[in-house]
């Protein structure tokens, strides 16, 4: 048999142009249940995602915990149910858009006992924007268990949505024009769409919206508005996907405060370690996140997603590029 032909320099690893694409951007709640749980399976091992979510409403660049939620939904539907996400180690290579439809690749490196390994390459228009690898693991009993403390903040109730809170500041009579301006480009960038699904509350609204100085840390609470149903997968997938929320913001917020505008700012890698099987994110979720160190244009985040109980079930880290404009 005649062997096929090696690609081409500049042939695309896949060619999307003839796949129907119907962007359903605004429709975040449809994206998440057909994306994460009935994403479309167009060939072994190949997927493909429509829905995608902008990470800033002024630019057509798909949000990266998107991908991230994806690959993983991609790359569990190629195990066993038995099998449960454990970590998942990730670059984002190219800026993804919003327009047309994201492919996922699946390599099945290995298929153990205990634990399963894929590798997942997000392709568009030939090229590939993310890659990441992704490991299962079949659940096993408690050899040792701890768990750290979950810091006490004020409850969920007690605190006001970010819109709302970002507007209360700014009817406040003691904001300067300076923290004005950032609170409404901030307001001006969430997609309508991410708000309409996700409630997001600031623990501490004042450093969170710069009217005060602050540290490189922040926490939120999170939960989906709606009920998302029973299936853990689809949990798993949509902490994944708000994983890479505020992990960037984190590093760059105390700076803006002292006048840095940032002239890029993306996640470049990131990693999730998904501890705990069973949790809800239609239920409040804290999410701390610290970043230690930026430098060289780089900042390293780590973050911690709590369970309302106080279960550590997530931890993720980042490194996100963060640039001057050019002098
Ligand atoms: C009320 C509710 C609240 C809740 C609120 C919810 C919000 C709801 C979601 C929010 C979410 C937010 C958080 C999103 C966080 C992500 O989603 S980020 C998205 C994921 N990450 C990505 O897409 C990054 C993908 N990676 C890449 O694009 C590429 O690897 C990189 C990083 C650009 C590097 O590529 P490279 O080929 O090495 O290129 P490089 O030399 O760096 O040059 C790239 C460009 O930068 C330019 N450049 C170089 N230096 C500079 C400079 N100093 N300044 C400017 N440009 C420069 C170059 O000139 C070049 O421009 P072009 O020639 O392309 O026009």
């Amino acid at each position: 048999m005649a062997k096929p032909k090696p690609p081409t320099e500049g042939t695309p690893l896949c060619n999307v142009e003839h796949i129907e694409f119907e962007s359903r951007a605004n429709d975040i709640k449809a994206g998440l249940i057909d994306t994460f749980l009935n994403l479309q399976r167009i060939d072994t091992n190949l997927y493909i995602a429509r829905h995608l979510l902008k990470g800033r409403h002024s630019y057509n660049a798909v949000y990266g915990g998107q991908v991230v939620g994806q690959s993983l939904a991609a790359a569990a539907a190629t195990v066993e149910d038995c099998f449960i996400p454990h970590s998942l180690h990730s670059y984002f290579i190219k800026t993804g858009s919003v327009d047309k439809p994201i492919l996922y690749m699946i390599d099945r490196i290995r298929d153990g006992r205990s634990f399963c390994t894929r590798v997942v390459k997000a392709v568009q228009d030939g090229e590939a924007i993310f890659s990441c690898q992704i490991s299962f693991h079949h659940k096993e009993p408690d050899a040792i268990k701890h768990n750290s403390i979950m810091p006490v903040v004020s409850a969920p109730e007690e605190l006001l949505p970010a819109r709302e809170a970002a507007l209360e500041v700014l009817r406040s009579r003691d904001v300067d024009e300076v923290t004005a301006g950032v609170i409404q480009h901030f307001l001006k960038e969430i997609p309508d769409a991410f708000e309409r699904v996700f409630d997001v509350r600031p623990v501490n609204p004042g450093k969170y919206l710069l009217k005060e100085d602050t540290e490189p840390m922040s926490m939120i609470w999170i939960r989906a508005r709606e009920n998302l149903g029973d299936d853990n997968r689809l949990h798993q997938c949509v902490a994944a996907y708000l994983t890479d929320l505020s992990m960037l913001t984190t590093a760059v917020r105390p700076h803006i405060r002292k006048g840095f505008i940032p002239s890029m700012s993306f996640s470049l890698d990131h990693c999730v370690w998904i501890h705990e099987n069973e949790f809800r994110m239609d239920d409040w979720m804290l999410y701390e996140t610290v970043s230690s160190k930026a430098g060289g244009s780089r900042a390293f985040i780590e973050g911690r997603l709590w369970s309302r109980d106080g279960r550590l079930i997530i931890s993720t880290a980042q490194e996100a590029l963060i640039r001057a404009p050019k002098v």
